[in-house]
């Protein structure tokens, strides 16, 4: 059971041909440049664009077809936009029940307390939309299509309006947003870091197509993905925090291995409990290479690690390195005369230095 698309959709600029199966748990990024076509994939999903032509089917129910057209406010979902559009002359209340009346079902999927807990908006119910920050009024528009009780939450880059603290408060609350709610999320953007945070699973889109798609932990290590082979590229690494050294304030990282002796740690500054799972996020402009382990440099993360990949577009002055770190991947970006001068070749043994890592709160479902 999933979202099944086979669609096209014909526009001034673009066209959009879509087959594809997405998953039904989790977070599904759709990712792409601007004008790939995401926003557009994702109304005709909603049931938003009357010429999409093809067919779309969720969970066995098919949504459109040659015969068929499921109005939008039939198909049970939710649809976060970009701005947050409540009704100005209701109340956040107002607003809440106003969702919460015109719900799809008599399904008690999320209560109204339950939502206005996880989202924090006691505070903010008597209050007016247009007193509230950018970060509140997406947090109440957020609130508002779970109390449609949706089976399916669409969300087209709720954090592209905001500024960065109000992006940063919405963030922290979608990070959550996994463990609050079982029902699958579709979250359009065209930030990585965004993705690399929330998403489980992710759908590369571009020029109207989708040319890669799957865990976003076997995508984001793709050298063959122009995504990854840009400044932005960057590595994601699952393991636990398994030691603390109060002394020099550092939690001891281990990567996830399925056996000791392809083990392998990182020291990092964290306030994470012991043993809890978490997502590492790895610049690869921030990874560099060495031959030997440099015994007398401030790098406090400097890791063994085999070379299994490497890409040089013809005439770039970069190259992109995939290192294999115990079992995990990690992309390290030098430049075209490192490569050269240190003459790396597949499977050579080497030390990968790392510069900075990120903490990211969600572990990775595999
Ligand atoms: N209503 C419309 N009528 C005609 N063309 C449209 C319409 N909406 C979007 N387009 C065009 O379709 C293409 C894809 O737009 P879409 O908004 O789906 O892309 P996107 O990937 O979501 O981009 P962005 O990240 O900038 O929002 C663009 O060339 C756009 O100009």
């Amino acid at each position: 059971m999933s979202l099944a698309l086979a669609f096209s959709l014909q526009r001034d600029r673009l066209q959009l041909q879509i087959n594809a199966e997405l998953a039904n748990s989790g977070v599904t990024a759709l990712y792409g440049d601007s004008g790939a076509g995401k926003t557009s994939l994702l109304r005709c999903i909603a049931g938003l664009e009357q010429n999409a032509q093809g067919r779309i089917s969720f969970n066995g129910h098919t949504w459109q077809d040659e015969q068929t057209f499921t109005p939008s406010h039939q198909r049970h979902i939710g649809y976060v936009f970009q701005d947050a559009r409540l009704f100005p002359h209701l109340s956040v209340l107002g607003n809440l029940q106003y969702a919460y009346q015109r719900r799809h079902n008599n399904g008690q999927l999320f209560s109204l307390p339950q939502v206005c807990d996880f989202l924090k908006l006691q505070p903010l119910l008597s209050q007016n939309p247009n007193t509230l920050s950018g970060g509140e009024q997406q947090r109440v528009a957020i609130a508002r299509a779970l109390l449609s009780q949706p089976q399916l939450l669409l969300m087209d880059e709720p954090l592209s309006a905001l500024d960065q603290s109000s992006r940063d408060e919405v963030l922290a609350v979608l990070e959550q947003l996994p463990q609050q709610i079982n029902i699958p999320v579709i979250y359009v953007s065209h930030n990585m870091d965004e993705v690399s945070r929330l998403a489980d699973q992710l759908c590369l889109l571009e020029q109207g197509k989708i040319i890669a798609q799957g865990p976003l932990l076997d995508l984001c290590h793709r050298l063959d993905l122009t995504l990854n082979q840009q400044e932005q590229a960057a590595s994601l690494l699952q393991g636990q925090i398994t030691d603390r050294d109060s002394k020099y304030q550092l939690a001891e990282f281990a990567l996830n291995s399925s056996t000791e002796s392809s083990t392998a740690s990182l020291y990092l500054h964290c306030e994470h409990a012991l043993g809890e799972q978490l997502r590492l996020r790895i610049p690869a402009r921030d990874v560099s290479i060495s031959l030997s382990h440099q015994q007398d440099s401030s790098i406090l993360n400097i890791l063994p690690a085999q070379v299994v990949e490497l890409m040089h577009p013809a005439g770039a002055a970069h190259a992109m390195v995939k290192l294999l770190v115990g079992e995990q991947y990690l992309l390290a970006r030098i430049t075209y005369k490192s490569l050269a001068q240190l003459q790396l070749s597949l499977g050579q043994t080497v030390y990968a230095q790392i510069k900075s890592v990120a903490l990211l709160n969600k572990a990775l479902d595999y």
